[in-house]
């Protein structure tokens, strides 16, 4: 079995949120458990291109419209990630810093795609499998099944996995023009309320579609921002599967990002130390309880809410707790956690932008996250939490409903909450409040969290069971 992943991102080479984290592991799992698996992704300019080893394997060019483009594919020399890594080149287009919020990202995702295609179109031997992930790859489906230069890949299967559903691609149908050509008649399969949508293009076109848990997958067909009844309609091809996380890259035990390194059997010194060091860097009392948030500042995400919960819950609790908060986002959002910072003193601190080093240190450091989420595919950050023993607060949706259990209930670890409101967060952060200081119980719970298993081996398994299925 063979499987050709194409994705916008793939940790390490480029990251901006879980779909990275996903690509980057799931080929590595597929490939131990007895597949090929590839990926390839748009060669931007980043530091792991510049400082590895590659080799050209492919060199061509292709029309986007009016607008020619050479494209090079270039391999990783010495399989660094555990699976196969191509990128894919557009000098000119893709080979920018940064991976989204370019001006043409229409036109740059558009490109690799067709790259993509033109590439495979010249393997003697061809995947069994193109498992396209998320909005930026989802013209391909179409591409294969209807495009005339594209007739040899015919037959290859194709899945999508929907990471997020809110964001689609959208572009106008003036720019039809630029895909390579096709049957007119399907044209309308690449369209959703008046306007080409390459995820509702994906869902209508691929073989099969998969969402990142099973309950995301039962919440789109009442909340998909606008595809509800798309997804409805499509319902049979629709599979949720848990995500995993990378238990190498994410481990405790031997995570190079850490001061210092420790398991289930030395957790509670060690993360006391890096607790120390990141309340010291951030001007916060390590002798309180430590709540933190890594994410993006977005609705979605209740980026918006953590102002409320978090000057709510340090005067409810006599500011006998402390928040740290690492992301970026929406301005609004951010400046209003700026205000926040200014009256709630010392027991809040903030640090905009991304940090992986840092993210790392929040994550064993601390004594919860909160995850007040909106919409919440499947969340990797309260699995990583869970492996760092960190107890995870979060609102019941999606993937969070599924991999986190209520402490009140029989085998139950976590914090759950069910209104997406400041008052329900800061009910569920007076429920932490009262687990920190039962020591027995919060020791036991950290060591119980630390050894649940959220590695890829069962959902590596189950996306072979949907391959075979094809
Ligand atoms: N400022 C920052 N600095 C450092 N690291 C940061 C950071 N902000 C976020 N991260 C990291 O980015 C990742 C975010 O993972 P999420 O699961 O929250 O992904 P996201 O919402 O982007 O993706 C979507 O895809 C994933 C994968 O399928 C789904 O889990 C998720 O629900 C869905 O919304 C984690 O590794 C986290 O540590």
């Amino acid at each position: 079995m063979e499987i050709l992943h194409v994705s916008a991102e793939c940790y390490p080479i480029a990251k901006v949120g879980g779909l990275a984290d996903v690509v980057g592991a799931l080929p590595k799992y597929q490939t131990q458990a007895g597949c090929v698996a590839k990926v390839v992704m748009p060669a931007y300019k980043t530091r792991f291109f510049a400082t590895h080893e590659f080799e050209l394997v492919h060199q061509g060019g292709t029309w986007l419209g009016h607008d020619w483009y050479h494209v090079n594919v270039w391999k990783e020399d010495h399989n660094t990630l555990g699976f196969d890594l191509y990128l894919l080149d557009i000098p000119g287009l893709l080979d920018k810093e940064g991976v989204y919020g370019h001006w043409n990202d229409t036109e740059r995702f558009l490109a690799f795609q067709v790259g993509v295609l033109d590439w495979l179109n010249e393997w003697v031997h061809h995947p069994d499998v193109i498992h396209c992930h998320d909005h930026h790859t989802g013209l391909i489906p179409f591409m294969v099944s209807y495009g005339y230069k594209y007739e040899r890949l015919r037959n290859i299967a194709t899945v999508l996995t929907i990471h997020n559903a809110q964001y689609q691609g959208q572009f106008g149908w003036e720019q039809l023009y630029r895909l390579p050509g096709f049957d007119l008649w399907k044209a309308g399969l690449l369209g959703w309320e008046g306007a080409i949508n390459p995820l509702a293009a994906a869902v209508k076109c691929a073989w099969r579609f998969t969402t990142v848990s099973p309950s995301y997958l039962e919440e789109l067909y009442t909340n998909a921002n606008g595809l509800e009844s798309l997804l409805s309609s499509e319902r049979s091809k629709g599979v949720g599967i848990l995500n995993g996380i990378d238990t190498v890259v994410w481990d405790p035990a031997t995570d190079p990002m850490l001061p210092v390194n420790y398991n289930e059997l030395t957790f509670l010194k060690a993360k006391e130390e890096i607790k120390q060091q990141l309340c010291e860097e951030f001007g916060l009392d390590p002798s309180l309880p430590l709540i933190s948030f890594i994410g993006r500042l977005v609705g979605e995400k209740g980026g918006d809410l953590l102002p409320e919960i978090i000057g709510r819950s340090i005067f409810e609790q006599h500011k006998q707790l402390n928040f740290l908060v690492l992301g970026s986002g929406d301005s609004h959002v951010e400046w209003s956690l700026q205000q926040t910072k200014i009256y709630t003193g010392k027991n809040f601190n903030v640090q905009f932008g991304y940090n992986e080093g840092l993210a790392h240190r929040i994550y064993a450091g601390s004594d919860f996250l909160l995850m007040p989420s909106r919409v919440e595919p499947c969340g990797l950050n309260q699995m990583y939490a869970l492996r760092y023993g960190t107890i995870p607060i979060v609102r019941s949706t999606g993937g969070l409903k599924d991999t986190v259990v209520d402490f009140g209930d029989p085998g139950g670890f976590g914090i759950r909450f069910i209104q997406p409101a400041a008052w329900d967060a800061c009910s569920a952060i007076a429920r932490a409040m009262v687990l920190y200081h039962n020591n027995s119980l919060f020791q036991e719970i950290r060591e119980y969290c630390m050894q649940l298993d959220h590695s890829w081996d069962s959902a590596a398994e189950e996306y072979l069971k949907l391959y075979n299925s094809l």
